[in-house]
C-alpha cells in the first residue's frame, strides 16, 4: 500500500495536489441509511478553509465539496462515497524559484529522494491542503457517531507558541480565529501573530481533541490499540511532531497512585488514561493532544542546497500560514472521528452481541 488510505472497515483514501485540478477522496465502508448532504461536510470544511482571517494563508479557496457517489435520495447507500473539491486559486509561479531548491524542514527534500520527481507547485501532494479531504471524510464519521451513538468530538487550540490557554470555555472556541477556548488570551495571540507576520517567521502550536460519549470496548489489541491508531491518525496530519494521549509525557513524573484513575460505583475519579486502557476505550472521554511544528515555508532566507547539492539561500515567496496550528483543530477532530468510526464498525463486527453485566462507569 502506498500510504494514501486509512482505516480497515471505514476506509478513507485521498488524492490530489495543492496546485492540481482538484482534491478528492473515496470513503468506503460507510453504513447505508445515513442522511448525508454536502452541507454536513461544508460546516467543517468552512472551519478549516484558508483565507478566513489575517492570521492564515491568503489563498482564497471556497473548498466547496461535491458528492459524486454513494448517496441516493439524501442517504448513504453503503457504496463508496466519492467527494471532490476543485482547486481555484493556485499561484504556481510563486514556486518557480524553488523548483530546484529544497526548503529547509520541508518535505521537498525527502519527496525528491523517494520519488525522483517532485511537483514543486505549492508542495504538491505534501501540501497541508490535502487535509481538506480528511475534514470532509471526518464529517461523515462524525455525523454517524453523533446520531447513532451520541459521541461528541470537539477540539481547541491549547497553546500558540509561548501563549497557553488557561481556561477551557467551549463556547469561546468558535468566537475567535484561533479556536482558543480562553477569551482572555486572544488579544495576546493576535498581537503575537501580527508581530510574527511582520517579521516573516512562523511558530508552532498545540491542539487538544476530546471525544465524549464513546462507549467502552472500542479498540483492537494488540497492534491496533485505539490509542495506537489515534496516534497514527493524528501524527499523519501535516506538521505534527508529537501526540499525547491523556496525561501523555506528564506520566513520566507521575507516581502510580497519582496516575491511576480510581473507580467508584459513581464513576472514574480522574482521566490520566485519556479514555483508553489496554488499547480499548474505557467509556471515559478520549483525550488527545498534538504538537504542530512551525511552518517551513518562510520568506526569511535560510541555508540549503539545490538538486545538484550546491549551496543556496532559499527564500519562499507565496502565501503561507505563519502558524499551521491555527487551522488544525478541525483536522484533528476529523482524524479522531475517522478512527472512532473505524473502530466502532470493527467492534460491532466481532463483538456486537457481547453482553456484560459490569456497569459502565461515568467520568466524574
Ligand atoms: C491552500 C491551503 O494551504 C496551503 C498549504 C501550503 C502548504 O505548503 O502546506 C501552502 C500554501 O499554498 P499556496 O502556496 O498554494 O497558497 C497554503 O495556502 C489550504 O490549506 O487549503
Amino acid at each position: 500500500m502506498s500510504g494514501n488510505s486509512f482505516g480497515k472497515l471505514f476506509t478513507v483514501t485521498t488524492f490530489g495536489e495543492s496546485h492540481g485540478a482538484a482534491l478528492g477522496c473515496i470513503i468506503d465502508g460507510c453504513p447505508p441509511g445515513l442522511e448525508l448532504s454536502e452541507a454536513d461536510m461544508q460546516r467543517d470544511l468552512d472551519r478549516r478553509k484558508p483565507g478566513t482571517s489575517r492570521h492564515t494563508t491568503q489563498r482564497r479557496e471556497a473548498d466547496e465539496v461535491k458528492i459524486l457517489s454513494g448517496v441516493f435520495e439524501g442517504k448513504t447507500t453503503g457504496t463508496p462515497i466519492g467527494l471532490i473539491i476543485e482547486n481555484t486559486d493556485q499561484r504556481s509561479k510563486d514556486y518557480s524559484k524553488i523548483s530546484e531548491q529544497f526548503r529547509p524542514a520541508h518535505a521537498d527534500y525527502t519527496y525528491t529522494h523517494k520519488y525522483g520527481v517532485r511537483d514543486y507547485r505549492g508542495g504538491g501532494r505534501s501540501s497541508a491542503r490535502e487535509t481538506a479531504m480528511r475534514v470532509a471524510a471526518g464529517a461523515v464519521a462524525r455525523k454517524f457517531l453523533e446520531q447513532r451513538l451520541g459521541i461528541k468530538i470537539r477540539g481547541y487550540l491549547s497553546q500558540l507558541g509561548p501563549i497557553k490557554a488557561e481556561k477551557l470555555d467551549w463556547d469561546q472556541v468558535h468566537q475567535n480565529p484561533f479556536f482558543c477556548p480562553d477569551a482572555d488570551k486572544v488579544p495576546e495571540m493576535e498581537a503575537y501573530m501580527d508581530a510574527l507576520r511582520k517579521e516573516g517567521d512562523s511558530i508552532g502550536a498545540r491542539i487538544n481533541v476530546v471525544a465524549d460519549g464513546v462507549p467502552p470496548g472500542l479498540g483492537e489489541p494488540i497492534f491496533d490499540r485505539l490509542d495506537a491508531d489515534l496516534a497514527h491518525a493524528l501524527m499523519s496530519i501535516n506538521a505534527v511532531k508529537g501526540v499525547e494521549i491523556g496525561a501523555g509525557f506528564d506520566s513520566v513524573e507521575q507516581k502510580g497512585t497519582e496516575h491511576r484513575d480510581e473507580m467508584t460505583p459513581e464513576g472514574f475519579l480522574s482521566n490520566n488514561a485519556g479514555g483508553v486502557l489496554g488499547g480499548i476505550s474505557s467509556g471515559q472521554p478520549i483525550v488527545a493532544s498534538i504538537a504542530l511544528k512551525p511552518t517551513s515555508s518562510l520568506r526569511l532566507p535560510g541555508r540549503s542546497i539545490d538538486v545538484n547539492g550546491n549551496p543556496v539561500e532559499v527564500i519562499t515567496t507565496g502565501r503561507h500560514d505563519p502558524c499551521v496550528g491555527i487551522r488544525a483543530t478541525p483536522i484533528a477532530e476529523a482524524m479522531m472521528a475517522i478512527v472512532l468510526m473505524d473502530h466502532y464498525l470493527r467492534h460491532r463486527g466481532q463483538n456486537g452481541d457481547v453482553e456484560v453485566s459490569t456497569p459502565v462507569l461515568k467520568q466524574l
